[in-house]
């Protein structure tokens, strides 16, 4: 669907120049005591609503995507105001969004490069809160990212395959679409510090300069998406029970 002209306008002020199509960086997105309000509410969240995987730990909001589909649960009114803002931008061309994602990360903690895979499909939107991060792209290992590859080997190793960071500040918003979101696995790095080098592709729009060392604090991150496909309980009942019949 096509985003109304003004809302891409609103978003387009903030791409980041020189990257694969298309990532959004926009500082200071929300203000301090709004931080200070959506950490209070993360932690605030009953017990068993976070896992805690090897790395990270994580709460989910809005249903488990799934890909059947995703029985859709309401968003809690802290979260919700939050979908909405960031969807009135036209990240999720017109669509309202469905569903949140908090990691939180300790320093030395990370995520390894992955892709999101097609639940979300075309768009990303992550806050930040309580630290930076250092979010790094991999070319995938199979695709050669090279036309002329027989005279350039394929690059292999994990350190090879990086080639661009972004610098997320807290209270800071990213949005990633098409090649960024598709082509490209992203991570971040199990480390207590960060290194500002050339790599770091919005730096522009940081308030960091090149050759700093960021030291990490605990990091949330509300990873904020729109899961297309939204299933009723009684079609996932209806499913479960002629699989039974099978
Ligand atoms: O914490 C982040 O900014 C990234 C999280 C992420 O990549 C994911 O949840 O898929
Ligand atoms: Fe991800």
């Amino acid at each position: 669907m096509e985003e109304p002209r003004a809302k891409i306008l609103a978003l387009e002020t903030f791409c980041v120049e020189q990257v694969p199509p298309t990532v959004y960086y926009v500082p200071n997105f929300i203000s301090k005591s709004e931080e200070t309000y959506l950490l209070h509410q993360v932690y605030a969240a009953p017990k068993p609503k976070w896992t805690q995987l090897s790395g990270r730990k994580l709460q989910n909001w809005g249903g488990l995507p799934h890909a059947k589909g995703m029985v859709p649960e309401k968003l809690p009114a802290w979260l919700q105001g939050y979908a909405e803002k960031i969807s009135s931008l036209g990240a999720f061309g017109g669509k309202l969004a469905n569903h949140v994602l908090v990691n939180e990360y300790l320093p030395g903690q990370g995520i390894m490069p992955h892709e999101d895979g097609p639940l979300y499909f075309p768009t990303v939107t992550t806050i930040s809160l309580g630290s930076h991060t250092l979010l790094d792209f991999y070319h995938p290992v199979s695709r050669g990212q090279h036309a002329d590859s027989e005279q350039v080997p394929t690059p292999q190793t994990e350190e090879q395959r990086h080639f661009l960071s972004l610098l997320l500040e807290p209270r800071s918003l990213l949005v990633l679409r098409e090649d960024m979101y598709v082509r490209y696995l992203h991570g971040i790095r199990p480390a207590t510090s960060d290194a500002i080098t050339e790599k770091v592709a919005n730096v522009v729009a940081c308030s960091a300069a090149l050759g700093d060392e960021l030291r990490r604090g605990t990091r949330v991150s509300l990873t904020i998406r729109h899961v297309p496909k939204e299933i009723s309980f009684a079609g996932t009942r209806a499913c479960f029970l002629i699989f039974r019949q099978i």
